[in-house]
């Protein structure tokens, strides 16, 4: 892991969403089309708007997130709202969104459909992760339902998960298919999250999600 501070969180999202417009750029030297696996959230809405604003092939780009919440979209926590206001806009808005979501009571019911839509889109080129000070990162909770599935050497690349208190049933990348992903970045803000990244070092990865994808990851961490 390589921990990177910077001087405030104004600065950190504009770095970020430089470095991210590069490790675009780079993998689609190499690749036809890439997948780039974002947060939801509240911290990562500066860096999409700031991303959003690049000249990139975004026709070449498949977006997906880490994590939903099992929400439609015109719901006020759906993560799929903040990311088609906020980076599928602007000069980014060729780019081809993957949804996690579709109408059904229960994850489980379109499970094997919307992951199969997924499938193509393999191996994720990108990833930007948030945390929570609980150290879950994605949907990859402590202590919930879901956890063990999702932390498996042969998961599979969607796992739902359930906490009795979460809102709304969530469906994950497992770490798997997080921790494989060519570039890495983790974006934190505050002393809460920096003290809980520290925590998470002499802990397991069930309980210290964040621990799983952490392996030559970028930290990016700004106070305030
Ligand atoms: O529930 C979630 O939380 C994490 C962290 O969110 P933040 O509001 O503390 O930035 C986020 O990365 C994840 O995508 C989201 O669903």
């Amino acid at each position: 892991m390589n921990f990177i501070e910077y001087p405030d969180a104004d600065i950190m999202m504009m770095d970020l969403a430089n470095v991210l417009a590069e490790d675009l750029t780079d993998a689609l030297h190499s690749k036809d089309r890439v997948t780039f696996a974002v947060p939801g959230g509240t911290t990562p809405g500066p860096v999409f708007d700031a991303l959003s604003a690049v000249d990139l092939p975004w026709d070449r780009v498949n977006v997906m997130l880490t994590d939903e919440r099992w929400v439609p979209e015109d719901h006020e926590r759906s993560n799929t709202a903040l990311v088609k206001a906020r980076l599928i806009t602007n000069r980014a808005l060729g780019a081809r969104f993957l949804p996690f979501y579709a109408p059904a009571e229960q994850p489980e019911e379109v499970l094997a459909d919307v992951e199969a839509a997924l499938l193509g889109a393999m191996p994720v080129d990108v990833v930007v992760l948030g945390m929570g000070a609980d150290m879950h990162t994605a949907s990859l909770f402590p202590d919930s339902d879901g956890l063990e599935n999702a932390l498996a050497a042969d998961a599979p690349v969607l796992v739902p998960v359930r906490k009795p208190d979460l809102p709304d049933v969530r469906i994950t990348l497992s770490a798997r298919v997080l921790d494989s992903a060519l570039r890495k970045h983790v974006l934190i803000k505050g002393d809460d999250k920096k003290a809980a990244l520290e925590k998470a070092h002499g802990l397991s990865r069930r309980e210290a999600p964040i621990k799983a994808v952490l392996d030559g990851a970028d930290v990016h961490w700004a106070k305030e």
